[in-house]
């Protein structure tokens, strides 16, 4: 029993030298409290509704739950996604769910398999204002690539963003809720070609901006340094 206990440490040590060595990010000492404790960490999902959540965000998340009632549309949690990752994923791995409830990024996904579409509801919030009174750009821009990301990398596993253009056709007041509606358009190899659009939420009447994507499935053989 004491030797696989030390054997498993020493692994654990091996482990940690090689991540420390692949990220240095390991070497944070709140990063490392937190990917190397031994405390049980329990995940929330961050994809469900807080108090934070609008009565537009609220209305679309419920008429959306309804879709998945048949199976043709699912609900992708946050931290647990058995369609892109088995193992759980760490709430650090994605900055978009870094903030406190309502300040930044407030969102949830929802998958439809035969349609090859993704839907994001998004709601950004106070900290992410870039005009006064209006989301940031970039902000604008993280979504709209965490939304097509997901179309990618559900077909196509391990995918990076090569090519991101989008049109911003009207500016996005702060705290507004919108629809990002994401589809998959076609597959070349190792290419994937998508396209995206986000309008105003409930009504979708205002087209808010237009994007199209190139994402490239990783080749095993190839180094990414
Ligand atoms: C796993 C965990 C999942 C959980 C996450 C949840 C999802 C969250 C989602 C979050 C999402 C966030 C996502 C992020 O934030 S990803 C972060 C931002 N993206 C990057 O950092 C990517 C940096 N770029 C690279 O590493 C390489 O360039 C990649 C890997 C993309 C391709 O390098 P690779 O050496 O592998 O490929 P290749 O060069 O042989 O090219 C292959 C083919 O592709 C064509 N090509 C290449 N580039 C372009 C281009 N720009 N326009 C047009 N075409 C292009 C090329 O001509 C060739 O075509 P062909 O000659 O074969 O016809």
């Amino acid at each position: 029993m004491m030797r696989s206990c030390t054997a498993a440490l020493r692994t654990l040590r091996v482990l940690r030298c090689r991540l420390e060595g692949a990220f240095p990010a390991a070497r944070h000492p709140v990063l490392a409290r937190r990917w190397f404790s031994t405390e049980k960490v329990i995940p929330k999902d961050q994809a469900l509704p807080n108090p934070s959540w609008s009565k537009d965000l609220r209305l679309l998340f419920d008429q959306f739950m309804k879709k998945c009632e048949d199976g043709s549309w699912e609900r992708l949690p946050s931290y647990k996604n058995s369609k892109l990752v088995k193992e759980q994923l760490s709430q650090a791995q994605l900055f978009t769910r870094g903030y406190e409830d309502g300040l930044g990024f407030e969102y949830v996904m929802f998958y439809n398999d035969d349609e090859k579409r993704t839907v994001c509801l998004f709601q950004g919030g106070p900290y992410l204002q870039g005009v006064p009174g209006f989301l940031h750009g970039g902000a604008i821009a993280t979504m709209i690539d965490a939304t097509v990301g997901v179309c990618a990398a559900i077909p196509g596993g391990i995918v990076m963003t090569a090519n991101l253009n989008i049109n911003f056709k009207r500016p996005i007041p702060l705290c507004s809720v919108v629809v990002i509606n994401s589809q998959l358009d076609k597959i070349e190899g190792r290419k994937l070609f998508l396209s995206c659009d986000v309008r105003s939420g409930v009504d979708e009447k205002i087209l808010y901006s237009e994007a199209t994507s190139l994402f490239i499935k990783l080749d095993p053989e190839k180094s990414l340094t």
